[in-house]
């Protein structure tokens, strides 16, 4: 019977596959279980047979199904140990198998791959290039110690010809896998010791100086990070069988490379576009806290509480141990404070919603004649009083308006303050706070007691600066205190801020993913036009980010965008296109119907169910397996994921939404900041779809749709 292993570039596509074929990997691997070698190789069905011009001889394929093949690596070493390497339709699967040569690492002895025939190609003519090149990337560290650090010849080659950043990242998907991560570090500066103790001692083999094993088999074991071991049909068909969980097992080298980092010094910082695997980021860097330090209280917060809660039911399926889950609090920033002044004041605090906010404001404003709308006033106490922490007057006559694009003189600044003074007392007199600031308060109580010992942060990016006091606050300044993970092109609440300036600095610990393992490319290229040609602000205040190199590997329909008469024949519509899904083989469970107001999926709703189709609302938090299309506003789709999306009412009335969006003449800079607030969250609607987007409007289209429809 042979032992079977999975390499991670299996993984990376499983999720994908068709049932019968997914059927069809089950049933060959149970044969590698079942059948001596001998008869494995004979077996008709499997079709175990070598690839011709394969780079390495140890390559072989077997059938899935009629036209899908498997690679693997058979053995050369007289053991049993066979690592199924991917499953693809016949032709790529011979192509990726011819190419591939397998070796071991000399410093940390794992398994590598490379793409030695795209090496040989591409080496050479930039070989002509650097010779031109002012600078080279690797030139100060010498070939002795490159190949301490597991550098080959063939890598060290073409290490000598990059002469940058993007060019080595440009290589990265043909370079063997841990040469290629001791390369990143370099190239971020790191010293050469501190890559072999963060890459090469924590994978090398403690036996690996009087041990020189370097068969096959040995190898794969030596490969955690990528290679899983699957002893027993039990495991095998657990597995093959559990949806979703491919990133509970394999990470991709960038995710893997920034979650298990033994340790930074001081802050970190993750961003990615959607569907990039922050979040699984954050759960594996969670883990490895707290398997690295057996007393750690770690506190792990998103955005809202049924994110919250998908997080904790994550976490409890990747931790081994139930008792690691204890030392994590899991929640929102908003309930952390309010459980830590409920804590610390003996009563819970009495937040006001954002409606009533606002109608607060309009009558403070209509009481005190000021010349500012309630909009105004809202964003301006909190982008400005609230952001900086302004207590009295003297501070908000001296305070930069950072981010608003309208001057005030002193003069309206001090009636402006008036009018902040009696939204105080209106607050008092109903016994109420803001969320901002329960946040507030919270912080000064956690400063003194700073309960955990590490903080990690998902959805950083609609974070207020009151609720960065509080994060900070929460953990002290140090190695690994704050592991924050974010998108700004996913902000959707307008909240932007120095980092810096509220003591978070991640300078030097900050990484980008760029792979998207959610959507389909199609899905992809057409939601990043939505957001149009702004530059967009860095999660830390820094800088601008963007979504270069920003891809997915997945490829399906390209999205389906209609255009009605009338919204009774939009709806009818989707009542189709959801058929047509559920026709296809897609649970109620894995559709998402989304608007950007209730009234419009109330309609929905309404027809749905109508036509027998059960639903949920996402705001009700049902559990994963509940059945039922999940009905949810765009802000309540932030940070989910379905198979197949369908986004309606995208109207010029509802993005933007006139009522949202301050006036140009009034703030210039909030009118932009409030229209991309809206292409943003578009933006965020259509990048929950895995396979299929249907978009949807009737009447006149939003602007920020691309041209053209269907
Ligand atoms: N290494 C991986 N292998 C396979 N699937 C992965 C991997 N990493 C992430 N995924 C899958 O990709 C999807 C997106 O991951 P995740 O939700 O972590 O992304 P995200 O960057 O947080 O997304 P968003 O910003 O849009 O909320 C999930 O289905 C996740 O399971």
């Amino acid at each position: 019977m042979a032992q079977l292993a999975f390499a991670s570039s299996f993984w990376e596509t499983y999720d994908r596959l068709e049932k019968p074929v997914k059927a069809g990997v089950r049933k060959a691997m149970a044969k590698f279980q079942q059948l001596p070698i001998a008869e494995l190789y004979a077996d008709k069905g499997l079709h175990l047979e070598s690839v011709e011009n394969a780079r390495d001889p140890r390559v072989r394929t077997i059938r899935i199904t009629q036209s899908y093949r498997g690679v693997v690596l058979a053995p050369d070493d007289g053991s049993d140990m066979f690592l199924l390497l991917a499953v693809d339709s016949h032709d790529e699967a011979y192509n990726w198998a011819a190419k591939r040569l397998f070796t071991v690492n000399t410093a940390t002895r794992g398994l590598e791959v490379r793409n030695v025939v795209a090496l040989e190609e591409l080496t050479p003519s930039l070989e002509t290039a650097a010779a031109e090149a002012p600078e080279l990337l690797f030139e100060k560290h010498s070939d002795t110690v490159l190949r301490q650090l597991g550098i080959d010849d063939q890598v060290l080659r073409a290490a000598r010809v990059i002469t940058s950043t993007t060019q080595l990242e440009a290589f990265g998907g043909l370079l063997p896998e841990d040469q290629f991560e001791v390369l990143q570090y370099l190239a971020e500066g790191f010293k050469p010791d501190d890559v072999y103790r963060e890459i090469v001692a924590e994978r090398r083999p403690a036996d690996a100086d009087s041990n020189v094993d370097d068969s096959l088999s040995m190898a794969i074991t030596n490969t955690r990070g990528r290679i899983t071991l699957v002893n027993g049909p039990e495991e095998l068909e657990e597995i093959l069988n559990q949806p979703f969980a491919v990133w509970r097992v394999f990470l991709h080298r960038s995710q893997r490379r920034v979650a298990y980092r033994n340790s930074y010094n001081g802050s970190a910082q993750v961003t990615g576009g959607p569907g990039t695997g922050k979040t699984v980021v954050a759960l594996h860097r969670v883990k490895h806290l707290l398997s690295r330090d057996p007393k750690a209280r770690i506190l792990l917060t998103t955005f809202t509480n049924a994110l919250a809660t998908s997080l904790r039911d994550n976490l409890r399926r990747l931790l081994e141990d139930d008792t690691q889950l204890e030392r994590v609090e899991i929640t929102t920033v908003d309930s952390l404070a309010h459980r830590v002044v409920r804590e610390h004041t003996g009563s819970a605090p009495s937040p006001i919603g954002d409606a009533d906010e606002r109608h607060l404001w309009r009558r403070v404003s209509r009481k005190l004649g000021l010349p500012w709308s309630e909009q105004f006033l809202t964003q301006e106490y909190r982008h400005v009083v609230l952001a900086q922490n302004i207590r009295t007057e003297e501070e908000y006559l001296a305070v930069k308006r950072r981010g608003r694009g309208s001057q005030l003189r002193t003069a309206q600044r001090k009636q402006l303050w008036r009018g902040v003074e009696a939204f105080h007392s209106e607050l008092d007199a109903q016994g109420k706070r803001t969320h901002m600031q329960i946040c507030a308060h919270a912080a000064t109580v956690l400063g003194a007691e700073q309960q955990f010992d590490h903080v990690v942060v998902d959805e950083a990016q609609d974070l207020h600066p009151a609720q960065w006091r509080l994060l900070r606050a929460a953990v002290p300044m140090g190695a690994d205190d704050l592991f924050i993970t974010g998108d700004p092109h996913q902000r959707i609440y307008d909240n932007r801020v120095s980092l810096r300036s509220l003591g978070i600095n991640v300078t030097g610990h900050s990484s980008r993913l760029r792979l998207n393992y959610r959507s389909t490319a199609e899905i992809l290229s057409w939601s990043a036009k939505l957001l149009g040609n702004e530059p967009v602000d860095d999660l830390g205040g820094d800088g601008s980010d963007s979504l270069i190199g920003y891809r997915s590997l997945l490829s399906g329909r390209r999205p389906l965008v209609t255009t009605h008469s009338s919204e009774s024949e939009e709806v009818a519509a989707l009542i189709k296109q959801v058929r047509s899904w559920l026709d296809q083989g897609v649970l109620t469970n894995e559709i998402a119907v989304c608007a950007r107001f209730n009234v419009l999926l109330d309609k929905a709703a309404e027809h749905l169910q109508a036509d027998g189709v059960p639903v949920v609302r996402v705001k009700n938090r049902p559990a994963t397996e509940d059945e039922g299309v999940r009905l949810a506003t765009m802000h309540a789709m932030k940070g989910l994921e379905f198979r197949c999306v369908a986004v309606i009412g995208v109207t010029a009335k509802a993005l933007p939404f006139e009522r949202d969006i301050t006036p140009h003449e009034i703030d210039a800079q909030q009118h932009r900041n409030d229209l991309f607030k809206q292409r943003c969250l578009l933006f965020v609607a259509c990048t929950r779809a895995r396979e299929e987007l249907a978009v949807s409007w009737s009447g006149t289209p939003s602007p920020f749709l691309p041209g053209g429809t269907a």
